[in-house]
C-alpha cells in the first residue's frame, strides 16, 4: 500500500492549434525548469531528474519521464496533448518518495498554461482522507498511453536527428497532417514499446503501472502459449558470488564492453535498492532473470526485465538454451489492458512466506490477487499449495508405495494446481512424473500418453525449440528409450471397456485399480 500523488487534466485537451501551442509552451517551461535538475535520490544512476526523447539512447520518443518515484511522464510532443491525462506516483515508501515535490512544481506549471482543467487530486477527494482519486479511472488512463503509442510524431517522419523537444518541430508542422501520419519504417530513430507493439508486430508495451514503476501490459488479446518475449541478455551476472566487489567487478566490466546506448539503458532500468548497494548491483540484483535452474549466471534484459510479479502470474520466464535466449510465454489467456506478470518466487511458497521472501529480495509488498484474498480463502489456497508441496516431495523422494498410488498421488497433485490457478512449470513436470512413474512399471501405453501430455504442457510454457520440450517428444515417440524402463508387465489390452481417465490413471469407478 502507499499514498498515490497526483494531477488530472479534465476536461482532455482537445488537439486544436490554440491547446497544442499552450501544451508546447508548457513543455518547454518544464524542460527549461528541471533539464538541468539532478537529484541523487532519482532513478537514474546520474540522478538527472529529466528524461526526454532528445537524450542520447532514449528509448522512449513518446514521453517527457520525470526519474523519481514511479517515473511520472508527459506526452513530449503538443500532438500528444489529447492523451495528457494524468501527471501521478506513489509518494510513501523510501523508493517514491522523492516524486511528491516535482508532481507539485508540475501540477503549478500546468495550472499556469492549462488553466481549470488540472485538478489536483486533493480538490476532488470527497472524503478528506488521505487516499486520493483522480477524475479518471487508471483503465481509461492505460487506453489513452495505448492510443498515444499509435501516434507518430512530425520529427519521426523527417530524419533520424532531429530532436522532438525542438520547440519548432511541433508549431512549424502542419498539425491535422501529423496526427495522421505513420512512423517512416526506415527512420533510425528509436521507437517506444507502444510503437513497436504496433509496428513489430509485439503484443505488449512498457509503461508505468500503479506502485509498481514500468510494468508490461499487453496490447491486444494474446493467447495461452504465445511466445511474449524472446529476448537475449544484455549481459550475465554471476550467481551466488559471496563476494559483492567480485559482482560489482563483473557488471563494470561487462558495462564497459556495451556502447553508451545499452549503458544508459542499463541504468534506467528500476533500482529497488536504492543507496544499499552500488547502483550496479542495486541494479542487478533487482533486475537478473535466472538463465536456467542450475545456471551459475544470470541475466540482464531491457525488456524481460520489465516484466512484474504476481504469486498468481498470467506468463513463465524460461531459458531457451537452444537459441540462447530468455522467453516468457503465456501461460493462459491474456486480454488486452491487461498486467503481464511473471512469478520471481524461486519454488511454491504460501502467503507469509511469499510476502516476507518479496519484501527481502525485492523490497516490495504483494498486492496481486493472490495475496489480497479474504482470510478463510487464503487460508484455502496455503492448505492447497501446502499439499502440492508435500505431495511432490512423496513423489520426489519415490515414497509412492506402489505405482497406482504413485498415479493417484499426481492426478491429485494435478487437481490441486488447477483448482489453485497454477499453470506453471508444476504441470509438465507432475505429468513427467507420471511418465516416470509408468516407464518404471513397464507400462508402456501410459508412459506414452503421459510423455505426450508432459511435452504439450511444456511447449505452451517454453515453445516446441526448447531442449526441455525436444527431450519430451522424442520420449513420447518412444517411451521404451528412457533409461529407467522396464519390460511391460501389464498388456494393453487391460485397457478395453474402462473410463479413458480412469484407466490413465489406474482408478476404477474413482477407486485404486489394485490390479498391480
Ligand atoms: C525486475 S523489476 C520489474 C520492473 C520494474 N517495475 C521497473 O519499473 O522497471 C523488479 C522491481 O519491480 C517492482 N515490482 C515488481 N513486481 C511488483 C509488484 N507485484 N508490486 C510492486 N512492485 C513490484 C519492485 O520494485 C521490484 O523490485
Amino acid at each position: 500500500m502507499g499514498f498515490d500523488c497526483g494531477f488530472d487534466i479534465h476536461p482532455r485537451l482537445e488537439p486544436t492549434a490554440a491547446n497544442k501551442d499552450q501544451y508546447q509552451r508548457f513543455l518547454d517551461e518544464i524542460i527549461r525548469e528541471y533539464g538541468d535538475i539532478y537529484d541523487e535520490r532519482g532513478r537514474r544512476a546520474d540522478g538527472k531528474v529529466l528524461s526526454t526523447p532528445g537524450d542520447a539512447g532514449a528509448s522512449d520518443r513518446l514521453h517527457i519521464r520525470f526519474m523519481v518515484g514511479e517515473c511520472p511522464q508527459l506526452p513530449s510532443h503538443p500532438n500528444g496533448c489529447y492523451y495528457f491525462l494524468r501527471f501521478s506516483s506513489k509518494i510513501s515508501g523510501s523508493l517514491t518518495s522523492p516524486a511528491e515535490p516535482y508532481i507539485k512544481g508540475v501540477y503549478k506549471t500546468a495550472k499556469k498554461y492549462l488553466g481549470s482543467r488540472v485538478h489536483f487530486w486533493h480538490e476532488m477527494s470527497e472524503t478528506g482522507d488521505e487516499r486520493q482519486f483522480g477524475y479518471y479511472d487508471w483503465q481509461t488512463v492505460y487506453d489513452a498511453e495505448k492510443e498515444l503509442g499509435k501516434l507518430t510524431y512530425p520529427a519521426d517522419e523527417r530524419s533520424g536527428t532531429s530532436s522532438l523537444l525542438d520547440a519548432d518541430a511541433g508549431r512549424s508542422s502542419n498539425s491535422t497532417q501529423c496526427l495522421d501520419l505513420k512512423q517512416d519504417s526506415s527512420s533510425s530513430q528509436p521507437a517506444t514499446s507502444s510503437q513497436l507493439a504496433s509496428k513489430n508486430g509485439k503484443a505488449y508495451a512498457i509503461m508505468p503501472v500503479p506502485s509498481k514503476g514500468q510494468g508490461v501490459i499487453a496490447t491486444r488479446k494474446i493467447h495461452k502459449g504465445t511466445r511474449i518475449i524472446s529476448e537475449a541478455p544484455m549481459f550475465k551476472v554471476p550467481r551466488d558470488e559471496p563476494s559483492i566487489q567480485a559482482v560489482d567487478d563483473a557488471i563494470i566490466r561487462a558495462l564497459k564492453s556495451l556502447d553508451r546506448d545499452d549503458q544508459r539503458a542499463f541504468f534506467s532500468l528500476c533500482n529497488a535498492y536504492g543507496k544499499a548497494h552500488s547502483p550496479f548491483l542495486g541494479i542487478a540484483r533487482t533486475n537478473v532473470l535466472p538463465l536456467g535452474s542450475e545456471a551459475r549466471e544470470g541475466g540482464l534484459f531491457l525488456e524481460a526485465s520489465r516484466v512484474n510479479h504476481s504469486c498468481r502470474h498470467n506468463a513463465q520466464n524460461t531459458w531457451n538454451a537452444s537459441i540462447g535466449r530468455l522467453t516468457i510465454h503465456a501461460l493462459c489467456d491474456i486480454e488486452e489492458g491487461q498486467e503481464i506478470t511473471i512469478s520471481y518466487l524461486a519454488r511454491r511458497m504460501e502467503h507469509s512466506e511469499r510476502q516476507g521472501f518479496l519484501k527481502a529480495k525485492f523490497l516490495f509488498d504483494c498486492s496481486c490477487d493472490l495475496c489480497m484474498l479474504p482470510p478463510a480463502q487464503r487460508q484455502e489456497s496455503d492448505l492447497r499449495l501446502r499439499s502440492i508441496q508435500s505431495i511432490d516431495d512423496t513423489i520426489g523422494t519415490g515414497v509412492a508405495s506402489t505405482p497406482n498410488t504413485g498415479l493417484h498421488l499426481v492426478r491429485a497433485m494435478l487437481r490441486l494446481l488447477e483448482e489453485e490457478g497454477i499453470w506453471d512449470a508444476g504441470v509438465p513436470r507432475a505429468y513427467y512424473d507420471a511418465f516416470q512413474i509408468a516407464v518404471m512399471d513397464g507400462d508402456e501405453a501410459r508412459a506414452k500418453i503421459f510423455a505426450e501430455r508432459a511435452y504439450a504442457a511444456r511447449v505452451v510454457i517454453e515453445g516446441d525449440d526448447s531442449p526441455t520440450a525436444a527431450r519430451l517428444r522424442k520420449l513420447a515417440e518412444r517411451p521404451s528409450q528412457h533409461p529407467l524402463y522396464q519390460v511391460r508387465k501389464d498388456s494393453p489390452q487391460e485397457i478395453d471397456g474402462l473410463e479413458f481417465d480412469d484407466w490413465l490413471w489406474r482408478e476404477t469407478n474413482g477407486q485404486s485399480d489394485r490390479s498391480s
